[in-house]
């Protein structure tokens, strides 16, 4: 089989939007498992790596997940004061790095150890978004600040702490639809021996 990076010549970008995030049109010359070349046109849009965590509390067997307005959502007409679980953009850091300070930020918590789970890509058929994921396990007494988001980024955010089986029932009953805490939800339902 051919190496995977020689089936791919990229033969032109144009930028269609280069606002918050590059926004490109791509021609690609792709070759085809049967060896034949396409000329491909495909639009890409550059977001940058982000990272997310699953706070969890096994002595009060809950999770810390916040809650703010997102504006596809919103435009999609779904309820747009979206659970999450906290998450940021590396803005540059290294993706522990990253997450340590958003959790801070939007929670308020200080982690005493941020465990890497896996990444992945959440829409990979256009967006280059890729999200690192970690766990960690807290408690009342590392929590040092009220969290919320930056006032200066306008972020408006609010801290939930909500016991794991509600929040996983709330995958069920379609209060929680964010994939990423859906994922970590899942992972913990996953390792519940391990965790508890
Ligand atoms: N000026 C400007 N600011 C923006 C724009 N879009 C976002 N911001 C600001 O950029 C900051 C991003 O906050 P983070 O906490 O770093 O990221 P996030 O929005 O929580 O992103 C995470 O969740 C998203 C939704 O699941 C993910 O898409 C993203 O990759 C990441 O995981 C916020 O202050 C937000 O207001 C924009 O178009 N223009
Ligand atoms: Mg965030």
């Amino acid at each position: 089989m051919m190496q995977p990076k020689s089936r791919v010549k990229i033969v032109g970008e144009e930028i269609l939007s280069n606002g918050w995030t590059r926004l490109s049109s791509y021609l690609l010359d792709y070759i085809d498992r049967k060896g034949a070349t396409q000329r491909l046109k495909r639009e890409v849009y550059h977001r940058t790596p982000a990272a997310c965590i699953l706070l969890y509390d096994p002595k009060r067997d809950l999770v810390v997940l916040v809650r703010q307005f997102r504006l596809a959502v919103h435009l999609n007409g779904d309820p747009a004061w979206m659970i999450e679980v906290p998450a940021g953009l590396l803005d540059d850091d290294h993706p522990e790095q990253a997450i340590r300070r958003e959790a801070m930020e939007e929670t308020g918590y200080r982690l005493r150890e941020a465990r890497f789970l896996f990444k992945s890509y959440p829409s990979p058929g256009a967006i280059a978004e890729v999200v690192h994921f970690f766990v960690s396990f807290i408690d009342t007494a590392d929590r040092i600040a009220e969290g919320g988001g930056l006032a200066e980024e306008h972020e408006d955010i609010e801290v939930l702490e909500i016991p794991l089986d509600e929040a996983t029932r709330m995958i069920e009953t379609g209060e929680i639809f964010d994939t990423k805490t859906i994922v970590l939800l899942q992972w913990a339902a996953l390792n519940r021996h391990k965790i508890r």
